[in-house]
């Protein structure tokens, strides 16, 4: 099995025409490998969340490769861009998009039950126990904290066994003691089970819990650390200059 679990070559992506016309992507090549957590950085506006979307399928670049675990992405159907991020993709948002009426366990096997399969409860369980929720199962959203939350919401993205899990600013909506355990749950999650992460984030403290911060400006690449990189480095990296 390839260790490029996300390849991007050459991906310009562009939003509107005319006038109106943003290249949000312009000519980004970069490599995600397998069991590791990168962090994507960039001022507001650089391509961080049109990279995520290209790279996992849910948007279709004006140009380039884009290939998930050796999967080419333009090779494929609608419906097989569908099936692929239901059964190797995996997300995680900042604003957890957890369904309330629903347990956690529920929660956790609903992008399978919505694919038509039932998870086995044994999965569903040992999702959960992964992310320390084993006994929080029949809790609702509104039941647990905003962590336990994004916790049940990693659960969720690691149901399928992903090659990739996407998460987009995960620990955005989080205190910051919260958002250190979230983060250290990803980090055990690559280190102990060979997860592949790739997280966007504006927050200098997460990006220090990842192997290598691919920044971003202008739709470009400009730097690209492999780590671990110390916070103070990505801060200064990623402070406006005056
Ligand atoms: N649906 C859209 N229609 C038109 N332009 C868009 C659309 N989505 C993004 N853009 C533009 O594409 C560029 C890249 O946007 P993107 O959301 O990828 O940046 P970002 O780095 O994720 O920003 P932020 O940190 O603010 O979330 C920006 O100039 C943005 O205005």
């Amino acid at each position: 099995m390839t260790t490029q679990t996300v390849v991007l070559e050459g991906v310009r992506a562009v939003y509107g025409t005319g006038a109106r016309r943003v290249t949000a992507l312009d000519g980004v090549s970069v490599t995600f490998e397998r069991g590791r957590l990168a962090a994507v950085m960039g001022p507001s506006g650089s391509g961080k969340s049109t990279l995520l979307h290209c790279a996992a399928g849910l948007d279709r670049p004006a140009a380039g490769h884009i290939s998930i675990d050796g999967v080419a992405l333009d090779k494929l159907s609608e419906d097989g861009l569908t099936r692929l991020r239901r059964d190797r993709i995996g997300f995680v948002f900042q604003a957890f998009n957890l369904v309330s009426a629903l347990t956690a366990e529920q929660n956790v096997a609903l992008p399978q039950r919505l694919a038509g399969r039932r998870p086995p409860a044994s999965d569903v369980a040992a999702a959960l126990a992964a992310v320390g929720l084993a006994d929080r199962a029949r809790h609702r959203p509104s039941e647990l904290s905003g962590g336990e939350q994004q916790r049940v919401a990693v659960a969720r993205a690691l149901i399928s066994r992903p090659a990739v899990v996407f998460a987009d600013e995960p620990t955005g909506a989080l205190d910051s003691v919260t958002s250190r355990q979230v983060l250290e749950l990803l980090r055990a999650l690559v280190d102990d089970h060979e997860l592949t992460v790739v997280m966007v984030t504006h927050d200098p403290v997460a990006a220090g819990y990842a192997d290598r911060v691919v920044f971003l400006a202008d739709g470009r690449v400009v730097d690209d650390v492999t780590g671990p990189v110390p916070v103070d480095a990505i801060a200064a990296r990623t402070a406006p200059s005056c």
